[in-house]
């Protein structure tokens, strides 16, 4: 993994203390904005927070379009300052929530800061936030790759990051995109936990057919996978009660449990929390 470097020895002392109680850390990435990067995040958080016995955190670094109140039903909410430091805004008992859309004093409010002071933000959700005991934090990232990215990495680095999941579309266009992000993963030593390709054909809610709204001319995600040597995790299917659920800030995989989308939502969330099984047995074994 990357050093964090740059960063003081207390400070890595103080993100390693800080983040000690937290299990698996998943950062989830894209290649391209508007591929659906935020709704994976937090559908993931809740459907990972669906065993009660697990506690989830999703923590939202996109400092320019933080998305993730809104979709999780919490606009509006502030953070709260407590003796050991900001406190999550609990969606449930199991899910908590950091975000810098609780910092703006409107949703409308544009965020335009630059580099030192992101890279300041990043370091202090990842100090500053009390998580209490996690099993795992979802970090929602910006599109590309930025310097939040490097950021985020160098930090959690100070402990250990499971991995990461790359969100795209089925056009060339996001491909692209992902491949570089794919190398960028690679050159800092982020482990990729693998690729899922999101509005991935539409399923008729009448007969069930299902029709490529986005036709791959290149293979889609598959092909690319096969050609990087990364694992497809799976494919979600356009669904556009997703983004309504999302709207009114309620998790989809529990408004539609039984649609196509769902359960390829779920399948996903397991070979995730699989991975990170694994990989941390592997760490065990080094350690
Ligand atoms: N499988 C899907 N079916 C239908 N709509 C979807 C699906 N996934 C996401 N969406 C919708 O697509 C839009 C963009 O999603 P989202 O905001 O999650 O993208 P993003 O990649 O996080 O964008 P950005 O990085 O620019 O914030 C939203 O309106 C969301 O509801
Ligand atoms: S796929 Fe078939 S049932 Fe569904 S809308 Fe089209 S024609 Fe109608």
């Amino acid at each position: 993994m990357a050093e964090a470097a740059g960063a003081p020895e207390a400070e890595v002392a103080e993100l390693r203390a800080r983040l000690r109680a937290v299990r698996h850390k998943v950062l989830v990435l894209s290649g391209k904005g508007g591929v659906g990067k935020s709704t994976f995040s937090a559908l993931l958080a809740h459907g990972l927070a669906a065993d009660e016995t697990k506690q989830v955190a999703l923590l939202d670094i996109d400092i320019c379009g933080p998305s993730i109140p809104k979709m999780m039903g919490l606009e509006g909410e502030q953070v709260h300052q407590s003796g050991s430091g900001w406190s999550p805004v609990y969606v449930e008992e199991n899910l908590g929530v950091m975000s810098v859309g609780f910092l703006l004093s409107s949703p409308d409010d544009a965020v335009i800061w630059r580099g030192p002071k992101k890279n300041g933000l990043i370091k202090q959700f990842l100090r500053d936030v009390d998580w209490g005991e996690v099993d795992y934090l979802i970090v929602d990232t910006p599109p590309g790759t930025s310097d939040e990215h490097l950021s985020i990495v160098q930090y959690l680095s100070a402990t250990h990051i499971d991995g990461a999941v790359i969100v795209t579309t089925p056009q060339e266009v996001s491909l692209q995109d992902v491949r570089k992000e794919i190398n960028f993963c690679r050159k800092v030593k982020l482990p990729i936990i693998g690729v899922v390709e999101n509005m991935s054909g539409f399923v008729c809610p009448k007969c069930k057919n299902e029709s490529q709204i986005f036709p791959p001319t290149t293979g889609g995600a598959e092909k690319m996978c096969q050609n990087m040597n990364v694992s497809l995790l799976g494919k979600v299917p356009l669904d556009p009660e997703i983004g309504k659920s999302c709207d009114r800030g309620q998790s989809f995989l529990a408004e539609a449990p039984e649609s196509p989308a769902t359960l390829s939502y779920r399948n996903i969330i397991q070979r995730i929390q699989e991975y990170c099984e694994q990989h941390h047995l592997q760490e065990e074994k080094i350690m």
